[in-house]
């Protein structure tokens, strides 16, 4: 698949719902062979911009493109973008197999990689069921097997790993990372950081329809990771006072320990040894997704808790 197919540009895009700003002139770049994370409290705005993108509502103003072109545009949709918004949208009475078939040959599609797509989703024994009996795992794998029948550049899933078990959790998350490994654009949501863990190359985050972060994860992990270093010292008042005046923040966690941040390790290390303050324990703060997350949008009025009865939901 050409690069250039593989990506979905959203520019400043803005829908209104009466008076609540769904998205509020948000813009970002989901590019080719990475899964990116499209992060936000509930009701942030990414359902709605997934069905921006995938023509499912209109903007009200700028523009959701998928290789290039708006979804309305595309001459066989299913060929240059799949998706998977809602698990329950099967006919309880179908069989899996059945739906796949309806929708291939809806769409002018091949049936023959119906029964490929039922293997590589783990329903291969589950086709000729009726999709009322399915857990809730198995129409999640069968929206996910739709969503690639036009074997598409461009995939988009929303909160795939809600109501999983970890077994089907693990399952979702190497399936998305080969799916990004064979070169396709991968957009997944999700309102909890820590899902996004170990699957996530890029973050797009959003609070109240706005941007907030659009950054690789490694970059983000580092900065965060970077702000803090746990330091165990029989002399923490003149470490503290050695740190302070070198900019970094200190904070006593204990009698002979202290929290630094604003300072790398090695740094801390360098500024103890030069004033010859002794120090047994010395560690780079690795911080957690969630972690960082956190950090990110401290401060973001649009992710604080609302006391009840306060907020607008
Ligand atoms: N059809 C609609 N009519 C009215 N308001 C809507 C509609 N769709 C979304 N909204 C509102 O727009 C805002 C953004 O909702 P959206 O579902 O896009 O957020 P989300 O980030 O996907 O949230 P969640 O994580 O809960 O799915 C919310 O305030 C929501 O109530």
């Amino acid at each position: 698949m050409a690069a250039s197919e593989a990506t979905i540009e959203v520019r400043d895009l803005r829908k209104h719902f009466g008076p609540v700003a769904a998205v509020d002139g948000l813009s970002f770049t989901v590019v080719p062979g990475q899964v990116t994370g499209f992060v936000g409290p509930n009701g942030a705005g990414k359902s709605t911009t997934m069905r921006i993108v995938l023509g499912l509502d209109a903007p009200d103003a700028g523009s959701a493109l998928i290789g290039g072109l708006p979804y309305g545009a595309l001459r066989r949709p299913l060929q240059h973008v799949g998706a998977a918004l809602d698990a329950a949208a099967v006919h309880p009475g179908r069989r899996g197999r059945d739906h796949l078939l309806w929708l291939a040959h809806s769409h002018g599609l091949p049936a023959g990689r119906v029964d490929e797509l039922l293997e590589q989703v783990g329903l291969a024994g589950a086709g000729r069921r009726r999709a009322g009996g399915y857990s809730l795992g198995m129409r999640q794998r069968l929206g996910i097997a739709a969503a690639l029948l036009g074997d598409p550049p461009v995939l988009l899933f929303d909160e795939p790993v809600n109501g999983l078990d970890p077994e089907g959790i693990r399952w979702i998350r190497g399936f998305l990372r080969r799916l990004a490994a064979q070169g396709r654009a991968v957009l997944v949501s999700s309102h909890l950081m820590s899902e996004l863990e170990d699957t996530a190359d890029h973050l797009v985050v959003i609070g109240r329809g706005r941007l907030v972060a659009d950054t690789p994860v490694a970059a983000l992990l580092a900065a965060a990771s970077d702000s803090r270093v746990a330091l165990q010292t029989g002399a923490r008042e003149r470490a503290m006072t050695v740190l302070s005046a070198a900019g970094a923040t200190v904070a006593a966690t204990g009698r002979e320990s202290l929290t630094v941040a604003g300072l790398p390790a090695e740094r801390v290390a360098e500024l103890l040894g030069a004033e010859a303050v002794p120090f047994s324990g010395l560690a780079a703060h690795r911080a957690s997704l969630e972690e960082a997350y956190m950090e990110l949008t401290r401060g973001e009025a649009e992710f604080a808790a609302v006391p009840e009865g306060e907020g607008p939901r």
